[in-house]
């Protein structure tokens, strides 16, 4: 079993939950709530910003060439391809550039991306990947199921979402994070592959958590009125 199999396998049962998630499935069967969907997209644009930056970080603390041009590569793709579809749903549904750009980050998105921004600080390549990978890999696992739903890609609100994650090129980055973490897991101690492990798995529990507080259109306390 190579490393990122094994740090899969431990966080399953939370990865089958975000699945099995109604948002997640909503998106699927085309029935999710589009007040819930604007709220996501707004939040999971306000993380994508922080995301890039951490894959920014990669590209500092890449040791050679071919890693560098790999962060570069998935931070364009962030920066250019997926949060494009962001910026054109947002269209669509009426939320102008600004309003986007303006959203307060919801408590989970502070939470997610203050951690993997933490992780990130600490120097470590291998750390920073772990606390990134289940971003890229659940969207493309979750993507490749919803895709396989009847209707779910032509879907005319949820279609192009689901294409998105569905695709090669979304994949690749995924695949991409993982040979890079498996590469860098080689020669660790036990001790540093549990707390790498346990980077994953928190991760892992923020998708989920993301999930469930777009669903719900959590607030912050003193908007609750
Ligand atoms: C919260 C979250 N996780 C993962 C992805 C995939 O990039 C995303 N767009 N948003």
């Amino acid at each position: 079993m190579t490393f990122t199999q094994r740090i899969r396998k431990n966080a399953d049962a939370i990865w089958k939950a975000s699945h099995k998630h109604p948002f997640v499935q909503g998106i699927g069967y085309g029935t999710l709530d589009l007040e819930s969907f604007k709220y996501f997209m707004r939040q999971d644009y306000k993380y994508l910003i922080e995301y890039s930056r951490v894959m920014a970080m990669g590209t500092v603390l890449a040791p050679d060439l071919d890693t560098m041009s790999g962060f570069a590569k998935a931070l364009d793709e962030t920066l250019n391809t997926e949060m494009e579809l962001h910026r054109s749903y947002a269209e669509r549904l009426g939320i102008s550039r600004e309003e986007l750009e303006a959203t307060i980050p919801g408590p989970v998105t502070l939470a997610y991306s203050s951690y993997m921004m933490a992780e990130a600080q600490k120097g470590a390549l291998a750390e920073l990947i772990a606390a990134i990978l289940p971003c890229a890999w659940s969207y493309y696992e979750i993507g490749l199921q919803l895709a396989k739903i009847p209707g779910a890609t032509e879907h005319e609100q949820y279609g192009e979402w689901v294409r998105m994650y569905a695709s090669d090129e979304f994949g690749e980055i995924a695949e991409w994070l993982i040979s890079k973490l498996d590469e860098l897991a080689e020669g660790k101690t036990e001790e540093e592959l549990e707390q790498l492990e346990a980077i994953f798995l928190n991760t892992s529990r923020y998708e989920y958590m993301f999930w469930d507080m777009a669903y719900q259109q959590e607030r912050w306390p003193e908007e609750l009125e």
